[in-house]
Formats: C-alpha cells, sequence, structure tokens
C-alpha cells in the first residue's frame, strides 16, 4: 500500500552544492541540516517501504543526530513514517548499559524512539558488554543475518544507514588504526578504542558497503578539515576510515556550513 506523497522540502536550506560523483548538501546550520535528513531520511524509509514492504533503517550515534531523532518524534515527519514497515538497527555502539549517558541507544530512546509508535520486536539495540564483547557481536550479526535480505555475496543488505564523521575520519567505530579496519568475515566486530579504553561493537566495512543508501550527517568547524580531505581533495596518500567505504548503494552528504567550511566553493 503506497504511503501518501509528503509536502515539498523545507526551504530553509541552501542550495545543494553537488560535486561530480558525490552528493553533497550544504546547509545553513545543524538546524536547517537536521531538518533536511528528516526530509530525507522519510522519504527514503517510504520508499523502502512502499517498494519492500519494510525499512532497515540503522541508527548513527554520537550527538549530531540527536536533533535529526527530535524531529522525527514529530511533525511533520512522525505522520508520514511508514511505522509498520520500520526495523529499527544501529550502526554501532559502545559497550555501556543502555541507561549510560554514552548509550547510543540510550540517546536514540530519549530522543525519539520512546515516543515512536513502534512494537519493541521493530527496535533490536546492538548491547554489548566489554566481558562477552565477541560474543555480543556474534549475536548482533545473527540478528542481520535473520532479518535482513542478503546481496549475491551473502551480506546483510540494510535500506538506509545514518552516519556520522569523527575529525579522525572515522565513521560508526571504524576508528583509524584498528584491526576492524581490516575486518571482512564478520558483519560486526568489536572494537577497542584506545583513547577512551573502552569497548564498542560497529558494523563493519562488508554491511556499509551492501546497503542500499548511506547517508552521512556531519556538522561543526572541528569536521572541516576532515570533510575537506574527504569530499574536497582526490584521495591520496593513506585513506581515512571512511574513505575506504567503497559503497555499493547511494550516498548522500549532509554538511552544515561549518564542516564544509573548507571545500571548495
Ligand atoms: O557512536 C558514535 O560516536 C558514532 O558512531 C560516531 O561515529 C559518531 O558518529 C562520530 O564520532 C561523530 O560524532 P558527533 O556527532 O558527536 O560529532
Amino acid at each position: 500500500m503506497p504511503f501518501p506523497d509528503p509536502p515539498p522540502p523545507a526551504a530553509n536550506s541552501t542550495a545543494a552544492a553537488a560535486k561530480a560523483g558525490a552528493d553533497i548538501r550544504i546547509h545553513n546550520n545543524p538546524e536547517a541540516l537536521s531538518r533536511a535528513a528528516a526530509e530525507r531520511v522519510t522519504a527514503l524509509c517510504r520508499e523502502a517501504g512502499s517498494a519492500r514492504g519494510s525499512c532497515h533503517l540503522a541508527l548513527a550515534g554520537g550527538s549530531t543526530p540527536r536533533r535529526l531523532y527530535e524531529l522525527l518524534a514529530g511533525p511533520p515527519w512522525s505522520q508520514q513514517l511508514p511505522w509498520p514497515a520500520l526495523q529499527i538497527y544501529f550502526g554501532d555502539e559502545r559497550a555501556v548499559p543502555p541507561e549510560h549517558p554514552d548509550s547510543n541507544y540510550g540517546m536514540a530512546r530519549a530522543a525519539w524512539l520512546d515516543r515512536a509508535p513502534l512494537a519493541a520486536g521493530q527496535i533490536h539495540p546492538m548491547l554489548a558488554e566489554p566481558a562477552r564483547i565477541a560474543q555480543d557481536a556474534a549475536d548482533y550479526a545473527g540478528l542481520l543475518e535473520r532479518q535482513l535480505p542478503h546481496n549475491e555475496a551473502g551480506v546483510p543488505v540494510l535500506d538506509l544507514i545514518l552516519l556520522g564523521l569523527g575529525p579522525d575520519g572515522h565513521t560508526a567505530s571504524l576508528f583509524p588504526g584498528t584491526p576492524v579496519l581490516e575486518e571482512r568475515a564478520r558483519w560486526v566486530a568489536p572494537v577497542h578504542v584506545e583513547q577512551h579504553d573502552s569497548w564498542r561493537l560497529t558494523l563493519t566495512y562488508p554491511v556499509l558497503e551492501a546497503a542500499r543508501q548511506l547517508l552521512f550527517l556531519v556538522a561543526g568547524a572541528d569536521k572541516a578539515a576532515c570533510i575537506a580531505r574527504v569530499l574536497g581533495t582526490p584521495a591520496n596518500g593513506e585513506l581515512l576510515p571512511v574513505q575506504r567505504i567503497a559503497a555499493r548503494g547511494r550516498v548522500e552528504w549532509h554538511l552544515d556550513a561549518a564542516a564544509a567550511g573548507r571545500l571548495a566553493p
């Protein structure tokens, strides 16, 4: 059953700055970025729901997507999302309890999920404990195997993965210099983040690469140098983790003006 068409997108974002080959959309400020992202996430979820009866959506962690999630909890987007078709996953998670302030699941619940008309079975937290981190990774990979369609290489295919970007070029929890950058056999893997001496779980490159659509949300001047390196110049030298994603699906970059500040006009 097709979903009703949405109203035209909000007019408060600046003109798209498309760079050949990359779909880059630059917005005046974090609020405009979040509102544009809410439009896109809703539209993409509706597309998937109409086309395949379900939308398998993986959420990003960190601070940038919080406002997006708050917007999705209210009109107009909450009236347009294909709620019965939605299945919610996570791109990565810190190995802390859900009530911990660092929990990506906890952040998404507070900002959105606890106010969304979703059954418990539609939300799949990536729960992890340091003492059983390898088993937690295997358990989540098994969930993806059971829940998702697979591509011809046998990799689970998410419809949409939301991703952030760190100033060091990490995305999800694919951090520079970590063994997980070489992981191609497992769909979910543990990561020990030295600088925080903490454990995380992350989707690995095969799953990111298999997704039908990746949508990056990047805000803040502290990301400008990384954005300029990733989107502004041909890749040379050692690739940053985010540059190593050989995406098979569509990739959209949503930047605020500060993060895009060092991109050539
Ligand atoms: O769990 C996490 O922290 C995210 O997966 C991580 O990849 C995040 O997206 C970036 O570090 C950007 O974080 P900010 O949005 O807070 O800048």
